[in-house]
């Protein structure tokens, strides 16, 4: 159950006259997210998520929340936060910081076919194009600084051989984010969470894409790889799957043409996204927040991306 702060219709009837929206009719808890409290709020003008924010710091949630303004304004589908009438995104709310966003139509799709990966391919293009004017910035937090300072942290839990896989790619990665074609890639606001419960199908048509809270400032093919290595793969054993694959760098070559630096460093860059999460992963598992209410994620999932990214040549960007 992912609703953490309680809140009820009572307590809205006087918080939602500074928004726009009318009177708030119905309110909805949403159990999926383990990050944040969620509601589907219904108010007379219409359909809307409530979020407040539990964990996130006041300090980074300008940054996500005037990045959705940003990218909806743009046409790119997204949630689109309602200000109030100060024109403020961010209020309080129980004591909490809270937004209130527009709801996007659909559900996941969580057994993609090549058709979705095409959608998600395309749409992640046209993000990344309508970021490239966005004032804000804020690197990715989950960076390759984050991991640095978290591998020693998880170290002392570790077998071996795992202890040694995350050692050799943590040198690995640094390495390689020292190279000047490392340093030539393509930049900007990037999504960096693009997985399949965060984005919205109606059949094969993609709704929106929601969950901004580990965007910043990365390279865009990092992004990219990140969304191949969880839409593309077999769950079972993390493998590729060329047809998916192809369908998803294609549609984003379309919008956003691959250039010659991106398609040398497309292999380590699979890695680096693999590494990010499985040391997420680890952490959350080994070191739990105090008050972690959820299982944590299997971090062995990603160990296995990984391994796969490293034994086997995944198939190249399109020219
Ligand atoms: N704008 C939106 N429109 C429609 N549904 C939404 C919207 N925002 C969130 N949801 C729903 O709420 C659920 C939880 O949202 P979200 O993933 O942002 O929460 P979270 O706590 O950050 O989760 P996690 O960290 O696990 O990804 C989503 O799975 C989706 O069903
Ligand atoms: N997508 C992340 C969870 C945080 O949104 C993971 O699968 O580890």
């Amino acid at each position: 159950m992912a609703v953490f702060t309680a809140v009820s219709l009572d307590d809205l009837s006087q918080w939602i006259k500074q928004f726009p929206l009318g009177r708030a009719l119905a309110l909805q808890g949403i159990s999926s997210g383990i990050d944040n409290s969620n509601f589907f709020l219904t108010t007379e003008r219409g359909e809307f998520v409530l979020t407040i924010f539990e964990n996130l710091g006041i300090k980074q949630l300008p940054f996500y929340v005037q990045l959705m303004r940003h990218l909806a304004e743009r046409g790119i589908p997204v949630p689109a936060p309602v200000p109030n009438a100060d024109g403020e995104l961010v209020v309080t709310l129980q004591g909490k910081p809270a937004i209130i966003v527009s709801r996007l139509s659909g559900a996941s799709q969580m057994d993609p076919q090549p058709v979705h990966c095409a959608e998600v391919g395309r749409m992640l293009a046209r993000m990344h194009l309508a970021g490239q004017d966005f004032e804000m910035t804020q690197p990715n937090l989950r960076g390759l600084d984050w991991v640095g300072a978290t591998a020693p942290q998880v170290l002392p839990f570790l077998s071996e051989a795992e202890a040694a896989l995350l050692r050799t790619e943590v040198a690995f990665q640094s390495e390689f984010a020292a190279t000047a074609g490392y340093a030539a890639l393509a930049r900007g606001p990037v999504h960096a969470d693009l997985f399949r419960n965060n984005v919205m199908f109606e059949g094969e048509r993609l709704t929106g894409c929601f969950d901004f809270y580990f965007a910043g400032v990365d390279t865009w093919l990092f992004d990219v790889a990140v969304t191949v290595n969880d839409w593309c793969i077999d769950l079972a054993t993390g493998a590729l799957d060329e047809a998916r694959v192809r369908a998803l760098l294609d549609a984003y070559h379309g919008a956003r043409p691959f250039t010659p630096e991106e398609r040398t460093a497309w292999q380590p860059l699979l890695r680096a996204a693999a590494l990010r999460f499985w040391l997420s992963r680890l952490y959350d598992f080994h070191l739990p927040r105090a008050a972690e209410l959820l299982t944590p994620h299997d971090p062995t999932h990603f160990e296995r991306i990984l391994r796969e990214r490293i034994e086997r040549t995944a198939p190249e960007l399109p020219v």
